[in-house]
């Protein structure tokens, strides 16, 4: 389908954290064109409610006519209603609409504890239940809608039980929700009147910015099942895009109570990616660092001693001293931080490992193109064993990863795209080393070897036997690797030593591009999300 056109019927926040302003923002993030038609004026900020007004019920029904006079409705949200007048224009308008996608998000209670619907209106409500493709109640909502005792639904089983009551009585399918329940993941379902139909499972994250989070996942999930995603992949979607605005929310400092959650987050992250500006562009002077490397001058000499591999000299410690943000940026990127987590999709995996696939292929070249220019006979055999071990590692993805998760053919892999951003990884590496001198090409590769390796030891460190991704994460404990990253930096400081300061600038330069590179690398699968 094209854009979905998704309307959100719902009450206002003007800190723009709930309600129709989250909704909005949440429609645009799922990819629908967001419209809004508003319910009661709701004077509320991030501790609470402090008023809220409800206009004639007259008013929601001109809006909702002259939307749908000019606009075909792919699909509609509808959050707080609050009176019963609001409920029966509501519902005269879908019955002559009918709208083929209708998420009833039932709004009882703010996070604040307000509450935002008439007593009265709360049983007015369930009138509209039958024209809905999903509720979305959260569980004490959940409790009052299945008819069970407060304070009953305790546990993902309870929930599942009361929701599919719901699911029956009405024939719709009921999300339950994890927020409100313990336990340090959160688990969402569908559920209709058989039992589960879409699960997702997330890590609990502690913070009290969940303000709208309810009014968020409820219009992202209109917008995606409107695009014609399946439940458990629009499930799929929302609560990974929920997920990572929640991670976001405590960055905007937005008020002092249950601040808002991050809505943009993504989009801002890609249009970061997205820029154009040179990367060495930086206030470092690197000509000045080539002839003189006071590096007790530049800042994280401390971080540098924390790094599990130490450099060998005075150059190298200058190289992870320039590089240190760059490796800190890509420990808590996306990517890494969901491996960790140990929410990393399948598809997300075999992305990267497709890449990586090509990456060690080319990445084999750029050392057997090294060892081929070093005048030391050791550092040939260095290379050229490097080079070899890169094949061999890349035969042994290809067969345990990518054939064991996917059931590809080797040779289909070999086939398959290379992305823009590994080609220029890889470029830069074939390049300065068949192109440039001896050191400059040996910088250029010394980030694949010492970056991957900080990497590796850091994601080895939180490696446990139930982790999902435990098979991987222990090849990356592999000592034969740490020792020759040992020797690589060692090979670079000697190099650097000995080269002229134009040279060594250079070599500076290569390294940290290639930390850039190695960077976006890491960070590309998430950038398809
Ligand atoms: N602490 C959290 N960590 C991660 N995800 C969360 C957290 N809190 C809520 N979520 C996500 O937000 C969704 C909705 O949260 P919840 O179950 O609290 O519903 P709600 O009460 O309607 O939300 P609201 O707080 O807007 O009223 C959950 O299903 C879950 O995906
Ligand atoms: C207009 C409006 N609609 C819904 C909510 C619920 O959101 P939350 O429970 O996250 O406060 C709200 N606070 N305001």
């Amino acid at each position: 389908m094209a854009i979905p056109r998704v309307l959100s019927i719902a009450g206002t926040d003007p800190t723009g954290g709930a309600g129709i302003h989250a909704d909005i923002k949440s429609i645009t993030a799922a990819g629908g064109y967001a419209m809004g038609a508003v319910t009661a004026l709701v004077s509320q900020n991030t501790h609470g409610v402090t008023d809220v007004h409800y206009p004639d019920a007259s008013v929601l029904t001109i809006q909702l006519e002259s939307v749908s006079a000019d606009v075909i409705v792919d699909a509609v949200k509808i959050g707080m209603l609050g009176q019963t007048a609001y409920i029966d224009a509501v519902n005269q308008w879908l019955e002559k609409t009918k709208p083929p996608i209708v998420v009833i998000d039932p709004v009882m209670v703010a996070t604040s504890g307000d509450r935002l619907i008439d007593e009265d209106a709360e049983q007015h409500l369930r009138q509209l239940f039958h024209r809905a493709t999903v509720l979305t109640p959260n569980a004490p909502e959940l409790e009052i809608l299945a008819g069970c005792e407060s304070g009953s639904i305790l546990s993902d089983e309870g929930a599942i039980d009361a929701a599919r009551t719901l699911a029956q009585q009405y024939d719709v399918l009921v999300a339950v929700k994890g927020g409100h329940l313990d336990g340090e993941r959160i688990i969402n379902h569908l559920v209709d009147a058989h039992g589960i139909v879409a699960t997702t499972m997330q890590p609990r994250i502690q913070t009290k910015s969940t303000h709208g989070t309810g009014c968020s996942q409820s219009s992202a999930l209109a917008t995606r099942l409107a695009a014609g995603e399946n439940p458990q992949d629009a499930l799929g979607w929302v609560s990974r895009w929920l997920h990572d605005s929640i991670r976001a929310a405590d960055g905007l400092q937005v008020g002092t109570g249950h601040g808002p959650i991050d809505h943009s987050h993504r989009a801002r992250t890609l249009a970061a990616h997205a820029l154009n500006t040179p990367w060495l562009s930086q206030t470092v002077d690197l000509q000045a660092l080539a002839s003189d490397p006071s590096s007790d001058l530049l800042p994280h000499a401390d971080a540098v001693a924390r790094y599990r591999i130490q450099p060998a000299g005075q150059w190298t410690h200058l190289l992870a001293q320039l590089t240190h943000d760059i490796l800190e940026q890509t420990l808590f990127d996306d990517f890494l931080t969901v491996l960790r987590e140990g929410t990393l999709e399948t598809w997300e995996f075999t992305a990267y490992q497709r890449q990586d696939a090509h990456y060690l292929n080319r990445y084999a070249r750029a050392l057997a193109a090294l060892a081929a220019r070093a005048a030391d006979p050791v550092h040939t055999v260095f290379w050229s064993s490097g080079s070899a071990s890169a094949i061999s590692v890349e035969q042994v993805l290809h067969h345990t990863w990518l054939a064991e998760v996917t059931g590809e053919e080797l040779t289909q892999v070999a086939s398959m795209a290379i992305t823009p951003i590994t080609a220029g990884y890889t470029n830069h590496l074939l390049a300065n080393t068949a192109l440039e001198s001896y050191v400059v090409g040996a910088a250029a590769v010394l980030p694949c070897y010492w970056m991957y390796a900080e990497i590796g030891l850091r994601l080895s460190e939180i490696n446990t036997e139930d982790h999902p991704y435990h098979a991987w994460l222990t090849t990356y404990q592999d000592e034969a690797f740490t020792r020759s990253t040992q020797q690589a930096i060692a090979i670079v400081e000697s190099l650097l030593a000995a080269a002229s300061a134009p040279e060594r600038e250079q070599a500076m330069r290569a390294f940290i591009e290639a930390s850039l590179w190695e960077r976006e690398f890491f960070d590309q699968a998430s950038r398809m999300r």
